[in-house]
């Protein structure tokens, strides 16, 4: 590595944020004609890293995993991070944002099941393993006999509990799994409008210093303008609804051409209750879809649905 490499790129230390963070250096090396290896990858520990034991709704939320990038960031050592957008807080720190979204990769989840291959053939009272909020509600909702655990860790931790038997069956994005060549696992690829994605997912977002001119316009070349513009109208739906991060979200926005078709969705966790709004238009048009949406459920949930009441 030269004395000085050419940009910095900050990453947590899990195999798909490695990945992650390997695909953008490799791009940002094509497009500007250097050396992979001119392009620093630093390795960041977050406090979110660090909570294992507890769903991240009670440790305190998804700033968890980008606080320490951020730090970072802000002061200088690295010029770029590069994150799932899924884990992104709607709010950044003041100075920072995302400025580049890469090409979205597959938005759906994957069912890997071991008891059965698919999730309406496990059986009766079968322990499934999921870590997000969003996906228990849909797997109670589609079975509410199953005993629904909370799975934390990395991809490649909660293979091992599958493996181990400690669950019968689990249920994680396509995107992290095609970006660890793990996807072969899969035993059912779930349509997105039978359990709707969370927001960005499948999106890898680049946060840099927004004064950083020179970060942006390296990044310029990486981003997927149809990503952006669908993770604005799923951004804004879900910063509508924030503050409420015990609540399963569910928003995802699809582009052709000029139009822009937004669906969210809030659920109870149980599953036993869920409210749809979408939205259609142009993509000029795309936080305020996302903002309608958000505000349409949020009158619908009503204050008992969101926790606060
Ligand atoms: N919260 C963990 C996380 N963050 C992003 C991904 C997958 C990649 C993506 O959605 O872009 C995952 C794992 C999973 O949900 O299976």
């Amino acid at each position: 590595m030269a004395q000085s490499p050419f940009l910095r790129i900050g990453t947590r230390g899990s195999a798909l944020a490695l990945a992650q963070a390997h695909l953008v250096r490799r791009l940002l090396a094509r497009a500007h004609g250097v050396g992979e290896d001119e392009i620093a990858v630093e390795i960041i520990k977050t406090s979110g890293d660090a909570i294992l034991d507890r769903p991240l709704s009670e440790a305190g939320g998804k700033g968890l995993f980008t606080k320490e990038i951020e730090e970072q960031l802000l002061d200088g050592r690295i010029d770029l991070a590069v994150h799932s957008s899924k884990d992104m807080p709607t709010v950044l720190p003041d100075g920072l944002g995302l400025v580049c979204f890469l090409e979205r990769e597959d938005v759906r989840d994957g069912f890997i099941g071991r008891a059965s291959p698919t999730l309406a053939d496990l059986p009766k009272g079968a322990v499934v393993g999921s870590s997000s909020l969003r996906r228990q509600a849909q797997i109670r909702r589609e079975r509410p006999d199953l005993d629904v655990v909370t799975f934390r860790g990395n991809v490649q931790t909660r293979m091992a509990k599958l493996n181990a038997g400690e669950v019968a069956g689990t249920m994680l994005a396509m995107a992290g799994l095609n970006r660890l060549g793990i996807s072969g696992e899969v035993t059912e690829v779930i349509a997105a409008e039978r359990f709707l994605p969370a927001v960005g997912q499948g999106a890898i977002g680049v946060e840099t210093r927004l004064a950083d001119t020179r970060t942006r316009d390296l990044l310029a070349p990486l981003d997927h303008r149809a990503t952006a513009i669908a993770l604005a109208a799923e951004r804004a739906f879900l910063a509508v609804l924030d503050g409420s991060c015990r609540t399963p979200i569910a928003g995802l926005a699809r582009i052709d051409g000029s139009s822009i078709a937004f669906t969210g969705e809030i659920l109870r966790p149980d599953g036993s209750e869920s409210h749809v709004a979408s939205r259609a238009g142009t993509v000029a048009d795309a936080e305020a879809l996302g903002r309608d949406a958000g505000a349409e459920l949020k009158a619908r949930g009503g204050p008992g649905f969101f926790g606060h009441a």
